[in-house]
C-alpha cells in the first residue's frame, strides 16, 4: 500500500474533492455555456471550475507532487517520464452527461506511482456518492454521508443470476454488442463516465468492456478503486493491468473491467476482437 496517502491526507483530499463538487453543482443548477474543444468534445465552465479547485487543492496539500489534468495536459512526455509519482485528474468525466443533466458525471483524482494507479477518489455529486480506493488497503464508498467497505462480487452462475454488464451510453456500442453476444445469460446497463468502473468495484456489475477510446485520466482513479476492491482493469489484448505514463500518448488501450478472470468472458472477448 502506498505510504504516501496517510489517513489525514486522505480525509483532506476527500473534503477538497467534495468542495470542488459543490462548485460544479452550483453551475449544474443554472444555465451554462458549452464550448467545443479541438477534439470536438464539450467543455463547460464546470470542467474549468473543478480543474482549478482540484489543482489548487493538490498544490496546497502536496506541493512537491506534479499534477496532470485533462484540462492542462500539454506537458511533454520528456517531462512526465521523470515523474515517479504524480496526481492524474479528470475534473469532470462525463461532460456530455453533465450537459444532458442526467447526473452521471464524476470528479476523479488518482495518485500514480511508477505508472500504477495506487489511490483514487471518484465523486458523483448528483448521486452524493464517493468511491475511494487505496491499492493494498481499503476500498470504500460514502453514500449520503454513510461509509461502507466495498468489494467486487464473485461471478454468479448465469443460469441462476444473469451476469451484469455495463457499457457506455455513447461509445463503442457495436463492439460491446459483439462481446455480449458471446456471453452466457446476462443483462446490460448503460451509464456515463467512470461510474461504470465503480459499479464493478462495489459488486453491482460484473464486467465493463471498453472497446472504444478513453484517456488515462478517465480511468486511473476508478482503476485504483476497482483494484482495491479486488477487481482488475485489463488491456483486452494482453490481459495485463492498465498502466499510465508509459508513452507520449495518454490514450488507453481498449480494456475490460472485471471482478475476476473467467474463461467464459475471456473467450467472448477474443471472439469479439477478431
Ligand atoms: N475518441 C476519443 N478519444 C479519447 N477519449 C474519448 C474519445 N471518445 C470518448 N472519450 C472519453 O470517454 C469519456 C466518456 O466516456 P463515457 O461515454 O463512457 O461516459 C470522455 O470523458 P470526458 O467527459 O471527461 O471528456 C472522453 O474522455
Ligand atoms: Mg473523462
Amino acid at each position: 500500500m502506498t505510504a504516501f496517502v496517510s489517513n489525514v491526507l486522505r480525509a483532506r483530499l476527500i473534503e477538497g474533492v467534495h468542495a470542488a463538487g459543490r462548485e460544479v453543482m452550483a453551475i449544474y443548477a443554472r444555465d451554462f455555456s458549452v464550448e467545443t474543444k479541438d477534439d470536438q468534445s464539450p467543455l463547460t465552465e464546470a470542467d474549468m471550475a473543478s480543474h482549478h479547485a482540484l489543482v489548487a487543492l493538490l498544490e496546497d496539500l502536496t506541493p512537491e507532487v506534479p499534477v496532470l489534468s485533462e484540462e492542462s495536459a500539454e506537458i511533454p512526455y520528456a517531462t512526465r517520464q521523470a515523474w515517479q509519482r504524480y496526481w492524474l485528474i479528470d475534473p469532470l468525466d462525463g461532460t456530455k452527461e453533465f450537459v444532458n443533466k442526467n447526473g452521471e458525471f464524476t470528479l476523479n483524482v488518482a495518485l500514480i506511482e511508477e505508472g500504477v494507479p495506487v489511490f483514487g477518489i471518484v465523486y458523483a455529486p448528483v448521486l452524493q456518492t464517493t468511491w475511494v480506493g487505496q491499492v493494498g488497503g481499503e476500498a470504500f464508498k460514502i453514500a449520503q454521508g454513510i461509509y461502507a467497505n466495498i468489494q467486487v462480487r464473485e461471478l454468479p452462475d448465469p443460469e441462476v443470476a444473469p451476469w451484469k454488464v455495463v457499457g457506455s451510453r455513447r461509445h463503442g456500442a457495436e463492439t460491446f454488442e459483439a462481446f455480449c453476444a458471446g456471453l452466457p445469460a446476462h443483462e446490460c446497463v448503460s451509464m456515463g463516465s467512470s461510474l461504470k468502473l465503480c459499479l464493478v468495484a462495489e459488486g453491482n456489475a460484473d464486467l465493463y468492456p471498453r472497446l472504444a477510446p478513453t484517456s488515462e485520466w478517465d480511468t486511473a482513479a476508478a482503476q485504483a478503486v476497482v483494484t482495491a476492491a479486488g477487481g482488475e482493469v485489463l488491456n483486452v489484448e494482453t490481459l495485463e493491468p492498465l498502466r499510465c505514463n508509459q508513452q507520449e500518448s495518454v490514450l488507453n488501450p481498449f480494456f475490460i473491467v472485471c471482478g475476476q478472470r473467467d474463461e467464459r468472458w475471456e473467450s467472448a472477448l477474443r471472439a469479439s476482437l477478431q
